[in-house]
């Protein structure tokens, strides 16, 4: 793993940090021969959420799934902390403390919000207890609906349900592909909302999101991602006016900054 001085720190992280998560050069892919990511990487420090955004296509969830062992890595390496979680399986990494919600197919829709959350724990019963009572503070709207099945919930209540579950195992980062998408737009604000109010809790959090101009406003930094790399790299507010991240997204995140 790489060791930064704390001049290459990035502006709010305390001196001396060190990554919680850390990829770096990734090259990874579906197929043989055809490489989606090429030389992606990215960090994360202890409290830190960090958006990725880039066009349609760019390897945003590409780049999450390799993180969480969904995509095979051919070059590059993903570090836990000090451990190199490189092409692990994602059942190891659960049990490791890295959490990942998909965006979609994320609870089990025959299932109760309870039985769902349970499912998030099944690795480590005993814990059982505890956890929920952490999920129901969190999440009152759930613990209000907790025998209701997960396939009546709406967009947004299935999305906290999902983080929920993934929760469940006190992951030490969580990795989110696009949360909002989908939902309506004050769905997407009370996602936002909530992923910051998790990340408060000392998750360290990682999402993709097509919602750019939102994701930059609530993390603390974010990557710009273009065919498979990290294109741009800065602190949230600054990335969304800096006119080289525009013009990579003009027709989408030019017009929105534009109306601020
Ligand atoms: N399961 C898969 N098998 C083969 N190719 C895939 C698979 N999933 C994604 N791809 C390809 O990988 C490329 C990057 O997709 P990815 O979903 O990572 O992009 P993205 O930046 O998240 O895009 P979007 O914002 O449209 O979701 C695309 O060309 C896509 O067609």
């Amino acid at each position: 793993m790489t060791t930064q001085t704390n001049a290459e720190l990035p502006p709010g992280v305390p001196a001396g940090s060190r990554p919680v998560v850390e990829a770096k050069d990734l090259v990874a892919g579906y197929l043989p021969g055809v490489n989606i990511l090429n030389g992606c990487s990215l960090t994360a420090y202890p409290g830190e959420m960090i958006g990725i955004i880039g066009p349609n296509g760019a390897g945003k969830s590409t780049l999450l799934k390799a993180m969480f062992g969904l995509v095979k890595i051919h070059s590059g390496t993903v570090h836990l902390g000090e451990r190199d979680i490189t092409n692990m399986r994602a059942n190891q990494l659960v049990q490791m403390g890295v959490g990942f919600v998909p965006q979609t197919e994320n609870v089990f829709p025959s299932l109760t919000i309870q039985e769902n959350l349970r499912m998030g724990i099944f690795l480590r019963p005993k814990k059982l207890r505890e956890r929920l009572d952490a999920m129901w503070d969190l999440f009152p709207n759930l613990h209000e609906r907790k025998d209701r099945s997960a396939g009546a919930l709406s967009g947004g209540e299935r999305q906290s349900l999902a983080m929920a579950r993934a929760l469940m195992m006190e992951p030490s980062v969580l990795l989110l592909d696009e949360p909002s998408a989908g939902l309506s737009p004050v769905r997407q604000d009370e996602t936002f909302i909530r992923t910051r109010q998790i990340n408060k809790t000392g998750v360290c959090v990682v999402m993709v999101e097509q919602n750019a101009r939102r994701c930059l406003q609530v993390c603390d930094r974010g990557y710009v991602l273009d065919q498979g790399r990290d294109a741009y790299t800065g602190g949230g507010r600054e990335l969304a006016n800096d006119p080289k991240v525009i013009e990579l997204y003009l027709g989408t995140l030019a017009k929105e900054v534009g109306k601020e």
